[in-house]
């Protein structure tokens, strides 16, 4: 049994799709069996949460807009992919009513004025069931047997909305019982990833980039034999080869070096998603769906090239910055109030906002945090409230935006010398403005904000003078 995931790269317009239905014809033609795990159109799980914070501030035109683009965007695949117009009008009729629960759902927040990641959650999982619906009936029509399920329907977890735990004995029950059943009749099921339930049928979601947890959890429960996640890279690479085309295909992970990878603070691999293969040694095999001859990246227990292979740039784009600072007389009178930071956090987790990163600067009494564009408008209210008593006593400063900026990583093998001093001067070389920089423990990993149009030429430079040597 093997579990495929396909991610918004892999979905992202009808050749892409096209792809992925050759992929998966393929993998049956040859006697697998197969269990499918997708995810949103690009964009579309940042369309919808935006709509809810829009709808909850009463803004109503802006959650209309994003109803219509993502009814535009999914209608405009459907016309390139369903020729047979009977299905095209079944598949929209099945839209329509997913459109529906949309409306409900922005109208309950306009007529509230406030909105939860609970809400979040049952709109943010409206994309995945619009692309899970399109994908079974484009596998269907290339003749691979193929029934939607809903992840909701496999997934338990807690009800902690907009990164919920799984609970990992009830998820494998469900599964299997669910899942097995289909296999057996060489049925290829398509579960929407990232979604999940509680036990009272909430709908939950795993945290942003959680589809690669929900095929690594389906993988787990049914004692898979492999997981591949389906992207538009070559694996993980020396850095984004996007950026640096010189960059390498990095052959062998283990699992604890994957998951060093995905906690750098990018999406390129959910932080989650290695836990359930390492306790039960399934491997994982990143792919690129462009190329499906190329061997791309696996992830082992034990990998036979030696660990120093690790060493990688992750970039990410499209994030803003947000800098508190004290006012100097406070800063003065109170020090720099760790506990500040702590509010601040804690504010911005419990309104289902991830926090990138964030360094504290005890000189300038200052805290940055890196959070996604798509968060930064809601992002910057809640601190708003979160601080309005330092904000009347005169001890806050400013509060300010930078905008687009991105985050850039750098993992280099354990025990290498000179990381920072090194990644520095690289950086100097091509006088990048380093807005913030964390330094991980471990010391062999750093992380640099940039302005987003710097982002090439920095990861260039880091992956000539670091990752080429
Ligand atoms: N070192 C790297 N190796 C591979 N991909 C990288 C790297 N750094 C950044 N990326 C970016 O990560 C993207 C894959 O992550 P993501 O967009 O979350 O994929 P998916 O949509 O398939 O889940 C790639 O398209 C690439 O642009
Ligand atoms: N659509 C969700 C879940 C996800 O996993 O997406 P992707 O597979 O594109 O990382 C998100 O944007 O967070």
């Amino acid at each position: 049994m093997v579990v495929m995931k396909f991610g918004a790269a892999a979905v992202s317009d009808a050749s892409r799709i096209n792809d992925l239905v050759r992929v998966v014809r393929h993998a049956v033609d040859e006697g697998q069996a197969l269990i499918v795990v997708c995810t949103a159109m690009p964009e579309v799980t940042n369309l919808l949460i935006g709509a809810a914070r829009a709808a909850a501030r009463g803004n109503l035109a802006t959650a209309e807009q994003a109803r219509r683009a993502l009814w535009q965007r999914h209608r405009t695949l459907a016309e390139r992919l369903v020729a047979d117009e009977w299905e095209r009008e079944t598949l929209y009729q099945s839209w329509a009513d997913l459109l529906k629960s949309f409306d409900r759902i922005v109208r309950a927040l306009a007529t509230l004025g406030e909105h939860s990641p609970r809400s979040s959650d049952a709109i943010a999982a409206i994309g995945e069931r619009f692309i899970g619906l399109l994908l079974a009936v484009a596998l269907r029509r290339a003749g691979v047997a193929a029934q939607l399920i809903d992840g909701a329907e496999l997934i338990v977890t807690d009800d902690h909305f907009g990164n919920a735990r799984p609970l990992p004995e009830e998820t494998a029950k469900r599964a299997r019982a669910r899942l097995l059943p289909l296999a057996q009749s060489r049925i290829v099921p398509v579960v929407t990833g990232y979604i999940g339930a509680t036990r009272q049928h909430l709908t939950t979601t795993l945290g942003r980039g959680g589809g690669d947890y929900s095929a690594t959890l389906i993988a787990a429960a049914l004692d898979a034999d492999e997981v591949v996640l389906w992207t538009d890279v070559a694996g993980i690479l020396t850095a984004d080869p996007k950026l640096a085309p010189e960059a390498r295909t990095l052959p062998e992970l283990s699992y604890l070096e994957a998951a060093e990878i995905a906690t750098l603070g990018a999406e390129v691999l959910h932080p989650r998603t290695l836990t359930p293969l390492a306790h039960r040694n399934i491997p994982l095999h990143i792919r690129n769906l462009a190329q499906p001859d190329m061997p791309g990246t696996r992830v082992v227990a034990e990998p036979c090239i030696s660990s120093d292979t690790a060493r990688t740039i992750i970039s990410a784009p499209a994030i803003s910055l947000i800098e508190i600072a004290m006012s100097p007389l406070a800063a003065a009178e109170l020090g720099w109030a760790p506990e500040l930071a702590v509010r601040v956090l804690a504010e911005l987790t419990n309104c289902g906002i991830e926090v990138l990163t964030f360094a504290q600067s005890f000189s300038e009494r200052s805290l940055l945090l890196a959070v996604r564009t798509a968060d930064v408008e809601y992002a910057y209210e809640r601190i708003e409230t979160c601080l309005l008593p330092e904000r009347e006593n005169q001890a806050l400063r400013t509060i300010s935006l930078r905008s687009p900026v991105a985050l850039v990583a750098v993992l280099s093998a354990p025990g290498s010398a000179y990381l920072a001093p090194r990644a520095l001067a690289s950086l100097a070389r091509v006088q990048a403005t380093v807005l913030a920089m964390v330094h991980g423990n471990a010391s062999h990993h750093l992380s640099f904000i940039v302005p987003e149009e710097e982002m090439g030429s920095v990861v260039r430079a880091l992956h000539r003078d670091l990752m080429m040597g």
